[in-house]
């Protein structure tokens, strides 16, 4: 650092001459020329500090020993006092100041010089080699004066090198300032070394604080590369065994790519063979290409004639309805189909699952025979045995299906009857029969395929039929009800109606279409929509049933589908209705005295059932009156019996051998009905 910079201080280059010199002086005065020299040389190297005084004590040294030169030379009061010793001596007279005479020559010469040149005068004969004798004092003065000469040499001498010395002083004088204007200088280096130094702390602060955040910013690092790592060598770990599964997999595949590669041989010998085909098979595309334009012409020339076919197909469609209904014209307007229905569990134990009472003799499914006699005691059938012809009674329908007949059989029978009503017909299907008979069964049916009734049959064919005829023109819209009637009163079967609404029929605008007032009619697009009508309306059946004793038996319930049609290619339309009728139980009481509901019940079924047969009857005898309002049953299908529409009555019929009086009944109502000629349906154009 600056601040103890060394200033070396010369020694003074006189000091080896003023060695000399004193080495020159006599023994007497080599002593204070020593202690002159030592002062001199006493001027050591000094370390200068910043503000520190130079020193100065060289000159006052030098001028010390000077003055302790100067003393070392022989005073005048000592010259006096040999001057007084030796009284002959001119020049031995006393210089300046008066010294007195006794003390010079007597005691000691006081001061060293004087002392000394005591002892010169001693010693004055070893000065110049020999001692004078006491009397000889012109010798002694002689040698006096040449020490006295000697004495003033050394004196020049030593004023020269006085003035030496005060010019070494000036010159030290002058280094003094120099060293004192670099001292200031320093000074100011040291002030701005120390603002340097207090900022570089500052800085060394910051610094040591930046350190400090780093060394935990780092530490953090650390911990976070720690974790890093040991992540890393579970991964390297992981990975190092997928490595050697992969390895694995490389020889594993590297085997396959060397059977592969044997393969890939073939493959091209293949592939050459394929290309060869391959350039066959362009060939024939080619060839083919011609083919399929040709077609193509052909194509177009069968489209044309698809159209023209197609234009034949409506009108032959058009054909089809016609002839259709001329069909069922030729089979009737009303026909009869005659069901039995099965023996039923316990039924059959008692018949080892015969009916013995009924023959069906007419292969093709028209007559069905009763036979009375299985009927009576082996008595009676011999006492009747000579009537035997009158025991045998035999029906003829238009179907008769037997005990094992499927639903599916005997929709096929009705089918083409429920196309008609897609055809622009009214249609109306009875199920007639004494309770229990089997009406509910052939109307509805079971849940699954095999005995689902003809209801959703006859749907179910009207949607598929509907979505065939789409592809001519054909576009329908159905409207679906379900009416109960029950002693002659009406209720809705798919309405959320009060118990207390009525239900009023009415014939409306000039075609006198019949409408029932507060009837919910649904617009229905599709075959699901319809079974949850019909599941809706069995419900609201079961829910009365609770309230009124058998009253699904002691009903009517009429399910009624409106079909309109329009063709939108030929203009054409149709507007045709599928009734489906499960009339009450047609049994009559056998106790007559019945009361209360029963009776009430009976009287309503017996009305509107022989209403149902006069209507019948009165359009086979071509009546002008058609008794419709005399029942609430007749008067809702008044435009679905007669001249405009179709119709079809199943009789069903018990199987027990008990119930034979009934089934007799009711064979003979069917066979009435089937004997009417109702008229020719007319097809109904909006
Ligand atoms: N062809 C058949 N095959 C199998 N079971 C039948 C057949 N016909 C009727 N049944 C059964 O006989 C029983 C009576 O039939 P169903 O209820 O249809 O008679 P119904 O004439 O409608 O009686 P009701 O007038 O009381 O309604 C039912 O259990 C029914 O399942």
């Amino acid at each position: 650092m600056t601040s103890d910079r060394e200033l070396p201080v010369k020694k003074s280059k006189l000091e080896p001459a003023e060695v000399s010199n004193t080495e020159n002086l006599s023994a007497n005065n080599v002593f204070s020329a020593r202690s002159s020299s030592s002062s001199v040389s006493d001027v050591q190297p000094v370390k200068l500090k910043p503000g520190h005084p130079v020193p100065v004590r060289p000159s006052a040294r030098v001028n010390v020993s000077l003055a302790s030169t100067r003393s070392a030379l022989p005073s005048k009061k000592t010259v006096g006092s040999f001057a007084s010793r030796h009284p002959t001596s001119s020049s031995a007279k006393p210089v300046g100041s008066k010294a007195p005479a006794k003390t010079s020559h007597k005691g000691p010469i006081n001061g060293g010089l004087g002392a000394n040149a005591g002892k010169t005068g001693s010693n004055s004969s070893s000065g110049v080699g020999k001692k004078r004798p006491a009397w000889d004092l012109k010798g002694r003065l002689q040698d006096m004066e040449s020490v006295l000469s000697q004495r003033e040499a050394s004196a020049s001498s030593l004023q020269s090198q006085l003035e030496s010395y005060n010019q070494r002083i000036a010159h030290l004088e002058q280094q003094k300032e120099q060293l004192s204007g670099d001292v200031a200088r320093r000074d100011e280096l040291s002030q701005v070394v120390s603002r340097e130094n207090a900022e570089l702390q500052r800085q060394l602060r910051d610094c040591q604080e930046e350190m400090a955040t780093a060394c935990r910013k780092l530490q953090r690092e650390i911990e976070d590369l720690t974790f890093s790592k040991s992540c890393l060598e579970r991964q390297y770990a992981t990975l190092e065994g997928e490595l050697n599964v992969a390895r694995t997999e490389v020889s594993r595949l590297k085997l396959s790519i060397a059977q592969l590669t044997s393969s890939q041989a073939l493959v091209n010998a293949e592939l050459e063979t394929t290309k060869l085909s391959l350039d066959q098979a362009f060939r024939d595309i080619h060839a083919r290409d011609e083919e399929i334009r040709q077609l193509r012409l052909e194509l177009a020339g069968r489209d044309a004639t698809i159209d023209e076919n197609n234009q034949k197909i409506r009108e032959h469609e058009t054909m089809r309805r016609k002839l259709h209904n001329t069909i069922q014209e030729l089979k009737g307007n009303i026909r009869v189909f005659c069901r039995v229905r099965p023996l039923l569990g316990e039924e059959s134990l008692c018949t080892d699952g015969v009916i013995h009472h009924m023959s069906f003799p007419d292969p093709e499914g028209r007559v069905l025979e009763l036979d009375r006699m299985a009927e009576m005691s082996m008595n009676e059938s011999t006492l009747l045995a000579s009537r035997r012809g009158n025991n045998k009674y035999e029906f003829c329908f238009d179907r008769v299906f037997q005990p094992e007949s499927s639903q599916a059989e005997v929709f096929e029978e009705i089918s083409q009857l429920v196309q008609s009503a897609l055809d622009g017909y009214n249609v109306c299907i009875f199920a007639y029969g004494q309770t229990g008979s089997g009406k509910t069964y052939t109307m509805e049916g079971g849940r699954d395929d095999a005995t689902v009734g003809m209801i959703p049959r006859a749907v179910s064919q009207i949607f598929k039929s509907a979505a065939e005829l789409e592809d001519r023109g054909w576009k329908y819209k159905f409207q679906a009800s379900f009416v109960e009637i029950y002693n002659e009163t009406l209720r809705d079967l798919l309405g959320n109606h009060k118990e207390d609404t009525k239900l009023e029929i009415k014939l409306t605008g000039k075609d006198n279409a019949v409408t029932v007032t507060n009837l919910t009619t649904v617009t229905v697009s599709s075959e699901d929509q319809i079974h949850r009508l019909l599941h809706k309306a069995s419900l609201q059946r079961s829910v009365a049933e609770t309230k009124c004793n058998e009253r699904s038996s002691r009903s009517h319930s009429v399910f009624q589908l409106n079909l309109a049609g329009s063709n939108s290619i030929t203009m054409e339309s149709c507007q045709g209705t599928l009734n489906l009728v499960d009339l009450a139980g047609s049994e009559r009481l056998k106790d007559s005295g019945s009361e209360g509901q029963r009776l009430k019940e009976t009287q309503a079924i017996n009305k509107s059932l022989s209403c149902l047969g006069n209507v019948i009857m009165a359009l086979g005898n071509k009546d002008s009156y058609i008794p419709y309002r005399n029942s609430k049953l007749t008067y809702l299908l008044q435009n679905s019996l007669g001249g405009n529409s179709k119709t079809l009555m199943f009789v069903n019929i018990s199987p027990k051998e008990e119930n034979f009086s009934e089934t007799l009944n009711s064979l003979r109502f069917a066979t009435k009905v089937n004997q009417c000629n109702i008229g020719t349906a007319q097809k109904r154009s909006k």
